[in-house]
C-alpha cells in the first residue's frame, strides 16, 4: 500500500473537484491519499509519493493557492529524492503557448529535485474534455501501478 499526498493548484475548483475524485479512486485501490489543504513545504517533506494536480490561470501561471509552495520549493530546493512524483495539468488550448504552463513549470521543477517521474505528465486539454475525469482516471491506473 502507498501512501500518497495531492497538491492542488484550482481557481474556480475544476482542479479541486478532480483531486476529490483522485483521492477516492486511489483509496478503492488500497492506498492512502490525502489532499494537502493548504499545500506547505512541510507536506512536501513529509509525503511518501506526491500527486500534483494543477490548473492553469494567467498566461501560464500557478493559481494563487499552489503559488507560494512552488515559490518556495524553487526557492529551497526540499529534494524529492525516492519519492514518485506525478503532475496532471488542466488547461486550455485555445490559450495557445501557455497551454498547461502550471503544470509544465511544477513538471520542470520536479524533475530538477530529483522526484521519480514513472508516468509522464499529463496535460488534459478543456477544448477536449468536458469532463476531466475520463482523461485522468487511464492515466492514473497506470500511474497507480508503480506502487
Ligand atoms: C483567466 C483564465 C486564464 C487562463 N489561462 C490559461 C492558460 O494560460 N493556459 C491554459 O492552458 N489554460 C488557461 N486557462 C484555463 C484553465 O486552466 C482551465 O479552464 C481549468 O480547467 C480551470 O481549472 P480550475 O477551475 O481548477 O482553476 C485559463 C482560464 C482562465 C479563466
Amino acid at each position: 500500500m502507498a501512501s500518497i499526498t495531492l497538491f492542488v493548484g484550482s481557481v474556480f475548483g475544476n482542479a479541486e473537484n478532480l483531486a476529490e475524485e483522485v483521492k477516492k479512486d486511489i483509496e478503492q485501490q488500497g492506498h492512502s491519499a490525502i489532499i494537502a489543504e493548504p499545500p506547505t513545504l512541510e507536506q512536501v517533506q513529509g509525503a511518501e509519493n506526491l500527486l500534483f494536480i494543477s490548473s492553469t490561470t494567467g498566461q501560464g501561471d500557478i493559481p494563487d493557492n499552489l503559488l507560494p509552495l512552488i515559490l518556495q520549493m524553487q526557492s529551497q530546493f526540499p529534494m524529492l529524492t525516492g519519492k514518485t512524483v506525478g503532475v496532471v495539468a488542466l488547461g486550455d488550448s485555445s490559450y495557445g503557448d501557455t497551454f498547461c504552463g502550471a503544470g509544465r513549470q511544477i513538471d520542470t521543477l520536479v524533475q530538477e529535485l530529483n522526484g521519480t517521474v514513472t508516468e509522464p505528465r499529463l496535460d488534459v486539454d478543456a477544448c477536449e474534455h468536458f469532463e476531466p475525469y475520463e482523461a485522468v482516471a487511464p492515466w492514473l491506473q497506470k500511474w497507480l501501478q508503480h506502487f
